[in-house]
């Protein structure tokens, strides 16, 4: 059995896997469309990719993917701290604060803006495809200037140095990742999960006055606490969008049956995209 990950070694999704399938082989994909593509071809079974950042928000290339491109149940959750440092090649060590240019994935960058707005004014960012793809560059780049922001295990695997540590801007930074398969199925890990959610993603009908108030209350009075609502463009107007509904519990015979009825009643589309257990891991078990 293979585990595809946004890769390179050392990105903090590969930390999340090798924290909660540590028994499973697992494979590094350069990007997310990329790692999808693979469990939706068969080349692994499994794909864990990032959603949703504590500070920064929803990764919406793995959003539109899911729900534009690529159809697969979500299986799993993962959610993992993340701590950001700075990293640079050895040889650039007593030299950081005069870095030039910054290395590293789009909600890396945003999660340190303080600490690079106060220390680092004067450097351009670079956006790559994960924090360990940035430190892979400068390693491979020892006489630049220049400074990757990603983990420890990345700092570990190319060799860099860790001129400052835990540089992101707020104390609670979480990653929540998710765990795709082919189809619905349980997942082969041998920890207790912390719980569960469902996952459905709702189209409302078109220029309706209340609709959005008569979906939330379809979850309301059947005491379905939601723990995440946002809205995507549906990519065929403006105005046009979906919404990306979490509900804090599994599937049940009742209740979510019940409100997916009620929502297509109204005239909504609904899709479940899956109802899953999420784990979370400690600090100390990832790098
Ligand atoms: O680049 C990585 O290390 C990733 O695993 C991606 C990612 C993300 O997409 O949010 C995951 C966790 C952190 O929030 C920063 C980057």
């Amino acid at each position: 059995m293979k585990i595809g990950y946004l890769g390179p070694k050392g990105t903090f999704t590969h930390a999340a896997v090798e924290a909660v399938f540590p028994h499973i082989l697992n494979v590094p994909y350069h990007t997310i469309p990329q790692c999808m593509d693979a469990v939706r071809d068969g080349e692994v079974e499994f794909a864990v990719v990032p959603l949703e950042n504590a500070l920064e928000g929803s990764v919406n290339l793995t959003i539109d993917y899911l729900i534009h491109e690529c159809n697969l149940p979500i299986v799993g959750e993962i959610i993992a701290p993340i701590e950001q440092h700075l990293l640079v090649h050895p040889s650039q060590l007593d030299d950081w604060k005069h870095i030039k240019r910054i290395y590293s994935h789009s909600h890396a960058i945003a999660q340190c803006h303080k600490f690079l707005h106060r220390h680092l004014k004067h450097a351009t960012y670079e956006y790559v495809t994960s924090t360990s793809a940035a430190a892979q560059y400068v390693s491979e780049h020892p006489k630049e200037n220049i400074a990757a922001i990603g983990n420890r295990l990345a700092a570990k695997q190319y060799g860099l140095a860790i001129a400052k540590e835990n540089i992101h801007d707020y104390d609670y930074n979480h990653t929540r990742f998710i765990v795709l398969h082919r189809e619905r199925c349980l997942l082969p890990v041998k920890d207790q999960e912390d719980g569960f959610k469902t996952t459905l993603m709702v189209m409302l009908p078109k220029d309706q006055a209340g609709a959005l108030h008569q979906v939330l209350s379809a979850f309301a009075w059947r005491k379905l606490n939601l723990t995440k609502i946002e809205s995507r463009p549906a990519k065929t107007g403006l105005g046009n969008y979906f919404f990306i509904i979490d509900i804090d519990q599994k599937m049940d015979d009742v209740l979510i049956p019940g409100a997916i009825a009620e929502l297509e009643a109204l005239g909504c589309t609904v899709q479940l995209l899956g109802s899953y257990p999420y784990y979370t891991v400690k600090k100390t078990s990832l790098v």
